[in-house]
């Protein structure tokens, strides 16, 4: 089944709870929160308070994207905050396990990112530890930039290991998805896709986020 999670980073800030409610109605799986420090990437977007602000107003899950330093630092105020999946960068977190184990004790679903380039062996000691894995398909840090392809073998590849495995984790992918650019990516096993300028770029929000989805379930059936 395919998951759509709307990146409120492309929202219009100034109605922000609006935006939500408007791409839950339209049938949003997920909401992706971006939280970027400046540091690791080299745009700055919000905190956990803006996760504490979005969780009244829907029951969808909120999966928090972290593009930080020293996620271990924030890991608590965003669980606090309502998150329901963290994610963090292999990048950016050199003690994965006691990361991966600290977003799992604060009661909440951890999940890795890599980076295009990164390679699927840095996560193969992990995968029994999480439920998400992230491809990035953009470089982080800005929304609206061009989906990058290289990455869809690495998605096949780990596809193929969880599988074998017989383990049940999902795979996201995450950076220029829009009705075309999801079609490679649920072929090679993908089942969750974030969208932001694809979705809250476009007028008919509904019409955009239905038309992704369906590409994405016509492309594995
Ligand atoms: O994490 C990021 C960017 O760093 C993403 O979640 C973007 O917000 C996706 O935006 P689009 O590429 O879909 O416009
Ligand atoms: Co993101």
């Amino acid at each position: 089944m395919i998951k759509i999670a709307p990146s409120i980073l492309a929202a219009d800030f100034s109605k922000l709870g609006e935006e939500v409610l408007e791409v839950e109605k339209a049938g949003a799986d997920w909401i992706h929160i971006d939280v970027m420090d400046g540091h690791f990437v080299p745009n700055i977007s919000f905190g956990a308070i803006v996760v504490e602000a979005l969780r009244p107003l829907t029951k969808l899950p909120l999966d928090v994207h972290l593009m930080i330093e020293n996620a271990d630092r924030y890991i608590e105020d965003f669980a606090k905050a309502g998150a329901d999946y963290i994610t963090v960068h292999v990048e950016a977190n050199p003690h994965l396990h006691r990361t991966i184990q600290m977003i799992r004790a604060a009661g909440v679903k951890p999940g890795v990112v890599l980076n295009p380039h990164s390679p699927i062996e840095s996560i193969l000691p992990i995968l029994e530890e999480i439920d998400l894995v992230l491809f990035m398909t953009v470089n982080p840090g800005f929304g609206g930039q061009k989906f990058i392809e290289s990455v869809v073998p690495k998605v096949e590849q780990l596809s193929k290991v969880i599988r074998e495995k017989g383990l049940s984790i999902d795979i996201q992918i995450d950076g220029g998805i829009n009705e075309e650019t999801i079609i490679p990516c649920a072929k090679a096993g993908a089942n969750v896709f974030v969208a932001g300028s694809a979705i809250f770029g476009k007028e008919d929000r509904k019409a955009a986020l239905q038309a992704i989805k369906q590409a994405g379930e016509v492309a594995i059936s």
